[in-house]
């Protein structure tokens, strides 16, 4: 018998899933119990993760909902968009709180879900019960939530680079920019296509999405409007580049009023964010520097020929991107330390 959470990870053989093993390990206050996959069903954890390696002694299993009711206090859904919909009601309401890494449950308004993922929302009663799982922005809400809608790996970096200036009401609401940087591990393991050909990808860096067509755009409008107070609309384009992971995000700005002490501005605005990095002037961050870890680096300057500021985000796309930010989710809605687990320093070099 164990006084330890027992935990969940409905596909643990993605990028996502595996990640979330990865640091669950770690964990002090978590046991694993049940882990999924399709493919793997029925062989070691091992075989699905060889670098997680024997550490949890689990096997794989199909996913099977009564299952985790029976084996898990919390469980993470990590699969495909459409999983949470159909199966987070169940877990809920047998008392099992969820926390889905999908974009199911992250926009309020379900036409916007309609318009961007092309599909109907097939739980729309459970929308207004999900909490966005944006700590930095919606802490209090996470702590009493039991459905929590992870952040998508763009959108966690382009509000954490924008909210405090909007907050102040130093920018211009209507000359938002923002071009962000992806490594490939963002578009998951199960995604097959040329795109993604190592000889495609390799020593090439290309935009896709241009032109405000891509899905995360509503949900980063979603968080600066919520931390506007009015409705705010952003130019955004992805890039896919050739790392594994990362996201480095450069957000562009007309400023209204003098800028002031901008590090001191969102010093005091991530006050309460443990795992949010203010660089000094003349610093800016690198994927490299937050790459395995949970933190978010940021860094701006004031470009005074145009009265432009420009704020640069790196955060590593599978951990602050998603399953870290996860855990994170999980430690505030458990009444655990919000950093427990999580503390590791980057991979480097
Ligand atoms: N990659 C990233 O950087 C980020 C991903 N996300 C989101 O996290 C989720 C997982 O992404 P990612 O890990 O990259 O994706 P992957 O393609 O790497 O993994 C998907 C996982 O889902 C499992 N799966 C597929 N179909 C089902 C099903 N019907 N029922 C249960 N499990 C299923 C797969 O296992 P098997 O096929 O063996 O069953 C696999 O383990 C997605 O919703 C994604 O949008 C969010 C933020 C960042
Ligand atoms: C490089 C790459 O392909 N990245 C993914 C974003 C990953 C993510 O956060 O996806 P969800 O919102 O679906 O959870 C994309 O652009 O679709």
């Amino acid at each position: 018998m164990t006084d330890r959470l027992r935990v969940g990870i409905v596909g643990v053989s993605g990028y996502g899933g595996g990640e979330l093993a990865r640091l669950l390990a770690g964990h002090p206050n978590v046991e694993l119990t049940y882990v999924t996959s399709g493919t793997y069903a029925g062989k070691p954890l091992s075989a699905a993760l060889p670098g997680v390696a024997k550490r949890i002694n689990l096997t794989c299993e199909k996913f099977d909902v009564q299952t985790a009711i029976e084996r898990c206090d919390l469980v993470f859904l990590a699969g495909e968009a459409g999983l949470a919909m159909e199966h987070a009601p169940a877990l809920i309401a047998a008392g099992k709180p969820v926390i889905d890494l999908s974009a199911d449950f992250r926009l309020k308004n379900p036409a916007h879900y309609a318009q961007w993922y092309k599909s109907e929302h097939k739980a729309q009663d459970w929308i207004d019960k999900a909490t966005y799982g944006l700590p930095e922005l919606n802490k209090e809400a996470i702590k009493a939530s039991k459905l929590i809608a992870n952040p998508g790996c763009y959108p966690t970096s382009a509000a954490l680079a924008l909210a405090p200036l909007l907050a102040a009401d130093l920018i211009d609401r209507k000359s938002i920019i923002i071009d962000s940087h992806s490594g490939v591990s963002g578009a998951g393991r199960s995604k097959f296509g040329l795109d993604f050909h190592f000889s495609e990808v390799n020593e090439s860096i290309k935009p896709y999405g241009v032109a405000g067509v891509h899905r995360h755009v509503p949900e980063i409008e979603q968080s600066l409007s919520q931390v506007a107070g009015e409705p705010v609309l952003i130019t955004f384009t992805p890039h896919l580049s050739p790392i594994t992971r990362g996201i480095l995000t450069t957000a562009y700005a007309n400023l209204k009023a003098d800028a002031g002490d901008l590090q001191a501005l969102f010093n005091t605005y991530y006050a309460d964010a443990p795992f949010v990095v203010i660089l000094d002037a003349g610093q800016f961050p690198a994927t490299k520097h937050t790459e395995g870890t949970n933190y978010c680096h940021i860094g701006m300057a004031v470009d005074t020929r145009t009265n432009r500021v420009i704020v640069i985000s790196a955060i590593d796309n599978l951990v602050k991107g998603a399953a870290g930010q996860a855990i994170q989710n999980m430690n505030l809605s458990c009444g655990f330390d919000e950093t427990a687990g999580l503390t590791m320093a980057a991979v480097w070099p």
